[in-house]
């Protein structure tokens, strides 16, 4: 049996004019990692904030371990370590002042995890908090987050204002976390990051949940797809007309694309051998082209996007 810690039944947040989360359902099983992924605005920062507990829904339910979120948001802070999309830091000199106080307010005694958090993002803690830059002050919440070791980590776009090299760090931070059996709900709206780290994602549009995702299925399709480049076009329209599964082709780049069952791979490369190919490769559809889809056909069917 799953075991489920974060679960959202038809939750609703309606502020008007469309603008809200409508009938959102969702299950977050125990050590995984969860994307949750939309465009601005779609609704993922009032899904996260109506999984802590800080707004009461107009309908519908979340719960956190058993723990209905809008009543219990103070026991539920003592399982979650939480990452707001925006931060309000309180007045104070240096980010070291900022930790103490964190650690103080979570009880945390043992820095070691929260050191070592520090060594990874590179962070110089004694800077001060005012002038600290996006980046820096986006660390110092990591930090602030994750040093009390809780078992489950809410994330809201963790990764804004972080470098691509820092970004990396926090996503080896994230795997590690996952290692441990913490189970980890992150939005974002970098899909590559998604890819990466999640085993799930769920997609938000317009306040809708428009599709869930397992992301091994996108490595397992059930087609493959490949660009094959022929050494003339005599060879490129000779396999075209030949070959049933071709979905595009570009005649100045002696190539054409590929669709097919996985099952007719091997068809494939047993007549590839009549022609002169230069070379192959395997197009691996991306959660950004899966996205774009789903959103397509979002569109097609309520006739929006
Ligand atoms: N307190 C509020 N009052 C009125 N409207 C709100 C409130 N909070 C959010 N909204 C609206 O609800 C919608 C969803 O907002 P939300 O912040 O959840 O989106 P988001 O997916 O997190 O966006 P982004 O990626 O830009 O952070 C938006 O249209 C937003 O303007």
């Amino acid at each position: 049996m799953t075991d489920t810690v974060i679960k959202i039944n038809q939750l609703t947040k309606d502020y008007g004019k469309g603008r809200g989360i409508f009938d959102v359902d969702l299950d977050v099983h125990r050590g995984e990692v969860f994307g949750y992924v939309g465009t601005n605005g779609s609704g993922k920062t009032t899904t996260i904030r109506q999984i802590m507990g800080f707004v009461r829904p107009d309908k519908g339910q979340s719960s956190v371990l058993g723990y209905d979120s809008w009543k219990n948001a103070t026991k539920i802070m003592q399982y979650v370590s939480y990452i707001p999309g925006e931060i309000a830091f309180p007045s104070l000199a240096s980010g070291t002042d900022f930790l103490k106080l964190q650690a103080e307010y979570q009880g945390v005694t043992d820095f070691s995890y929260m050191n070592h958090v520090i060594e990874l993002l590179q962070l110089d803690p004694t800077a001060n908090l005012k002038r600290m830059s996006k980046g820096m002050k986006q660390k110092t919440a990591i930090v602030a987050a994750l040093m009390a070791d809780k078992e489950i980590l809410v994330m809201d776009e963790p990764t804004t204002g972080l470098d691509p090299l820092m970004r990396d760090a926090f996503l080896n931070l994230v795997r590690e976390e996952k290692e441990k059996g913490r189970t980890i709900f992150m939005s974002s709206h970098i899909f590559e990051e998604i890819e990466e780290v999640c085993d799930r994602v769920a997609m938000i549009k317009d306040g809708h949940i428009v599709d869930t995702l397992e992301l091994w299925q996108l490595r397992h399709w059930k087609t493959k797809t490949f660009r094959i480049y022929f050494s003339s076009k005599e060879e490129l329209a000779r396999f075209t007309e030949a070959f049933r599964f071709v979905i595009g082709k570009k005649e100045a780049q002696l190539c054409c694309t590929v669709e097919m069952p996985v099952e007719e791979t091997s068809h494939l490369f047993h007549i590839l051998k009549d022609y002169q190919v230069s070379s192959l490769r395997e197009e691996h559809l991306s959660l950004e082209q899966y996205f774009m889809q789903v959103y397509q056909k979002g569109a097609n069917k309520n006739g929006k996007c």
